[in-house]
Parts: structure tokens; sequence; C-alpha cells
């Protein structure tokens, strides 16, 4: 793994623990690129084994004197913990190491912070950070601002804290206004889509699966890929036009990782419910990575947290050119389902195979709703009662029809298509998903 390494990062020292008595990370290697992507320069990296962590400094004391000499030893600015602490044990290791300690939460939310985009993004990171700091809010909150980046330990006085403190909360309030305005004007984009039965196709996947290098290859757009943890932070969303189905949206989402704090899921939120709003989930998968199995498990995870455990999935093993001997192929279950496909996004073998599984899968999606047509569209009326689609019909007194439809979405979408963007085409409303 190649990560930039930053041109004069903050020097760190990485500690990660094994616990018995906690779930706690297991790749270290990953902590590793996550302190790269967050632009620290690790100068050294100390291990250690605990049943449980110690509820005052985290680590034993011998642990925290090896930790003091690395840092003495190399003139580390930061300690960087691959685990959550709690304020005391951050402020009592700072207090200990006499320099800048973080958490895991702490650094992943450095990375958002740098990474975020959109107007949407900048909020949710700052709401993620500032609810981060309330937690930890006996140093002070301006103290902390000022002294980003470098070290000192002492805490302000009672009063400066009480109003930091509520400095604090108005921020967060005034922040939660905002984003409130952005969820509204989402959800209105949302149901505009459904109205208009188009189908959402959001990339899910865990971090540097490939999901924005796919997405540009489908889309022909220009998103920003990189090989580093969370590259992608806002959705991004392009209309593509698929053969047979006709137009769907896709959109592109942050990465996930393992561990994500619960309090980091709930702050993207907003973001991800455009993941939890789609017709179906595209979960790419980094096929060359040895822990695939465990690393979809963790996507599994977070999808059930935001609710979009039950959403159809369409499984894309990536990366398939780092692999010996394999091809691109559509894999299907008994019943000839469409249920992953192999391809390799960089290269662009076997994207087509994926568009036709997506074309699939689509396709057999059966949408319920109101169609209401015109006396003069009785051909129509014809045509859905031929293949069935008709489940209950009303005229109203001026000669229109209310036809409750159940069909699949692509019959719909071929039917419909050739009134598309007149106004006296027939208007169809459909049933809200439970
Ligand atoms: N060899 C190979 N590398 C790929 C392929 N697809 C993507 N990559 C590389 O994998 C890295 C991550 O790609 P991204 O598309 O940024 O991954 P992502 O899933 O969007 O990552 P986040 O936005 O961080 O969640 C980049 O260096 C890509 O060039 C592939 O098919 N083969
Ligand atoms: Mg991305």
């Amino acid at each position: 793994m190649f990560f930039d390494r930053p041109e004069s990062g903050e020097l760190a020292v990485l500690v990660h623990l094994e616990l018995s008595a906690v779930d706690s990370p297991d790749d270290p290697r990953e902590f590793e690129e996550l302190a790269l992507s967050a632009g620290a320069d690790p100068v050294a990296f100390i291990f250690g084994q605990r049943s449980a962590p110690d509820p005052k400094s985290f680590v034993g004391r011998g642990k925290l004197e090896e930790i003091q000499g690395a840092v003495e030893e190399h003139g580390a600015e930061l300690v960087i913990f691959d685990h959550s602490l709690s304020p005391s044990q951050e402020r009592n290791l700072e207090r200990e190491l006499r320099c800048r300690v973080l958490d895991r939460t702490g650094l992943i939310l450095d990375i958002f912070a740098q990474r975020a985009r959109t107007h949407e993004g900048k909020l949710q990171v700052e709401l993620a950070q500032l609810r981060h700091m309330a937690t930890r809010l006996v140093r002070g909150w301006t103290h902390l601002e000022r002294q980003k980046g470098g070290i000192g330990l002492r805490g302000p006085g009672e009063t400066q804290l009480e109003t930091d403190r509520r400095l604090l909360r108005a921020r967060i309030d005034s922040i939660e206004k905002k984003l409130e305005k952005v969820r509204r004007q989402r959800e209105q984009g949302r149901r505009a889509r459904s109205r208009a039965e188009v189908a959402t196709v959001s990339l899910v996947g865990y971090t540097n699966a490939g999901k924005s290098t796919l997405f540009n290859r489908l889309t022909d757009a220009d998103v920003y890929v990189r090989d580093q943890l969370f590259a992608t932070l806002d959705p991004t969303m392009r209309r593509v036009e698929l053969p047979s189905v006709g137009a769907m949206i896709l959109a592109d989402t942050v990465g996930f990782v393992s561990h994500l704090p619960h309090r980091l899921v709930q702050a993207f939120r907003a973001t991800l419910e455009e993941a939890a709003s789609a017709t179906l989930l595209l979960h790419v998968v980094d096929a060359s990575a040895e822990n695939r199995l465990h690393l979809m498990e963790e996507v599994q995870n977070v999808l059930a947290e935001i609710d979009a455990g039950d959403l159809p999935q369409l499984v894309v093993y990536n990366k398939i050119d780092l692999l010996e001997d394999s091809e691109p192929r559509i894999e299907r279950d008994d019943r000839g389902v469409p249920r992953a496909v192999w391809l390799s996004a960089a290269s662009g073998a076997g994207c087509d195979l994926l568009i036709e599984a997506v074309a699939e899968r689509l396709g057999e999606q059966m949408v319920s709703g109101l169609l209401v047509t015109r006396p003069q569209q009785s051909r129509l009326r014809a045509q859905l009662y031929e293949i069935n689609a008709v489940q209950d019909e009303h005229f109203r007194d001026n000669g229109d029809c209310e036809l409750q439809l159940l069909l699949p979405r692509s019959d719909l979408q071929r039917l419909l298509a050739p009134y598309a963007g007149g106004d006296e085409g027939p208007r169809w409303q459909p049933e809200e998903r439970p």
C-alpha cells in the first residue's frame, strides 16, 4: 500500500493493544494507514496486550513508560491510540506523556474534516467534532482551538470553561438547524425521483474498495479517486441511462471502516440516508484483500445500523486484475438472479456485465401505485391489462381512469416512456415503500 506521505506530518507515536476483554480493532496496518491519511508521520509503533484497559490511563505503568520513551526519543508531538479513550483517560495520558493524545474517533474525525467538500459534509464533520469535544470539555474549547497542533495542557479557569460550554452549545444548535434544512431539501429530491420512478443505485462498501473508480467508470464523471482512506466523504449523484431499464441515479458514498464509532455513524446518517433509500445497493468489495470476508461483515453491520440491511444488494468483487486467474463474470443464485459480479473498475473489464446485472435486478423489481389515465389513453389501459398489471380500477366522472397497478419496474418504464415530457400524459403516483 502506498499512501501519500505527508511532507511535514506531525511526528506521531502509534499505540495498538490487543485486549481480550474488549472488542477492539484488529488490523494494525489499517490503523497505520488511517494515521497516514490524517497526515501524521508515524515514528514508532507500540504494541501491547492486556486483558482489559486500565480505567485511569488505558495502558499500564510499564507500557506508559515505553510510550514516554518513544515520545522523547523521536521528539513526537502526538500519541495516537487505536482505541476509544474516555475523556478522563485521554486527559490523564496527556498529563503523563506531556504531549497531545488522540483516540481512534478523534483520528477518523480529523480525516473527515480534511476530506469534506460540500456544505453538508463540512457541517456534519463539524457537528461530530463539536460533540466529541463536548464530552472532553474540561480543558476548554477555545483553548483547544488556539493550541491546535501544539502542546499545552493546563486548563482554563472555571469561568472560561462555562463560557466555552455555552459557546459550544450555541454552535451545535446552529449547525443542527442548518443540517435540518439540507436534510429537508434532500428529502424533496428523493420524493421527486421516486415520483418519476427512477431507481437509485448506491455504491457502498469498505473504504478504498474502489467505489469512486467504479462510479467514474460508469458515469464518465471525475470524482476524486485516491489510494487513501475516506477519499470520498460527500455523496455524489449522477444520472445514468441503462439499456432496457431506462434511467437510474447512481450514488457514490462515504466508505466504511471497522469500529467506526457509533457517534460517527449517527453524524453521517443524513449522507448515508441516500444509501438507505436506494432501490438497489452495489456492495463494492476489494476482491484482492485477504480479509475481505471480514470487511464485508463490517459493511453489513454499518448497513444494518442505518436501516439499510434489508435492501436488495448486488455484490461487486472489484480489482480482479490483482487476482490470478480471475475472469469477469456474473454469479447467479439458484433462481438465476444475479448475486455478484466480478470485475475491474480500473481496467473496465466486466463493467458491461455489471450494467447487465443491474438492469436485470432492477427490471425484475416490482413496483406498485396508482396510475391515472385520460380517456384517449385507452390503449395504455389495454396494454396494462394484457400484462396483468391491474389490480383494481375506478372511473372518475370526467372520464379519467384510476388504475391500481403492480408490475415490474421495467414494464412500467417501458409503457410510460412514450408519454414522457408531455402534460397530457398519464399521472403515476407510486406507493411509498414500507
Ligand atoms: N488494481 C486495481 N486498483 C483499483 C481498482 N479499482 C480501484 N482501484 C484503486 O483503489 C484505490 C481506491 O479507489 P477509490 O475508487 O478511491 O476507492 P473508494 O472505495 O471510493 O474509497 P473511499 O472513497 O476512500 O471510500 C485507488 O488507488 C484506485 O486506483 C481495480 O479494479 N484494480
Ligand atoms: Mg471514494
